[in-house]
């Protein structure tokens, strides 16, 4: 008989099924996303578009927001925390404690606010003070599209800014656009994943020398 689903099943049993249980325990499947950007840039409209669908139009603008939620990226489940932060005396939502919080960052300015692009490389520079190190997962999100006509910001210069971040680059509409936002946090969901893979495997390695350096009794 077939099809039982058991560890006697021919077809899961094995070595397709040991590596899945293996992620299984890891902690890597936990990412914490800090959402900034300048005042009104739309990091709500972004945030609740991503974990409901859904584009309110208006949003409550009196506080943070940490929204807890699990989605399957590439088949690990991942317990996926957003903080939407709100940006006070240009602040971006970077204050102290948040930098401190986030694996990763998503960057978001408005493509019909040339002040909220410039702002973005101080947002990056305190990033990587308040972590200590580079390359600290980030990704660049250019929002309102769909104000093209009116945009201040080409799509060529973010791009641009965006690779001297060495960081990934997307250009969407919060408001028309619910692929592109899924996708924006799936990446740099995968952004953190990836670093804390390679942090991983460096003190791996590094505890491994030290392993092999020990006299043996
Ligand atoms: N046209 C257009 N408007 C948008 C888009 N995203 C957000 N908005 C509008 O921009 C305004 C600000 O959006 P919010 O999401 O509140 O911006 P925020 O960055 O969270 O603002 P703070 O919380 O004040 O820092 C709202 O009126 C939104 O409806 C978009 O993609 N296109």
């Amino acid at each position: 008989m077939s099809g039982g689903g058991g560890l006697s099943d021919p077809t899961i049993s094995g070595p397709t099924l040991r590596p899945y249980l293996r992620r299984k325990k890891s902690s890597l499947g936990e990412t914490k996303i800090a959402v900034l950007g300048m005042e009104g840039v739309g990091k709500s409209a972004l945030s609740v578009r991503f974990l409901t669908k859904r584009f309110i139009g208006e949003y409550d603008q009196s506080s943070e927001t940490k929204y807890r939620h699990t989605v399957l990226i590439d088949g690990e489940s991942i317990n996926f925390e957003v903080l939407d932060t709100r940006s006070e005396n240009e602040d971006c939502g970077a204050r102290d404690d948040v930098l401190r919080w986030g694996d990763g960052f998503m960057l978001v300015y408005s493509v019909i606010s040339r002040k909220s692009f410039d702002i973005l490389q101080e947002l990056r520079q305190k990033i990587e003070d308040a972590k200590k190190g580079t390359n600290i997962p980030i990704i660049v999100v250019g929002n309102k599209s769909d104000m093209a006509h009116v945009r201040q910001v080409t799509k060529d210069e973010a791009q641009k800014q965006a690779s001297n971040f060495g960081c990934p680059f997307v250009e969407l509409s919060a408001s028309e656009d619910v692929t592109n936002v899924v996708g924006a946090f799936h990446t740099i969901c995968r952004e953190v994943i990836e670093f804390k893979r390679r942090s991983r495997t460096f003190f791996d390695r590094v505890l491994g020398a030290f392993g092999r350096d020990k006299p043996s009794s």
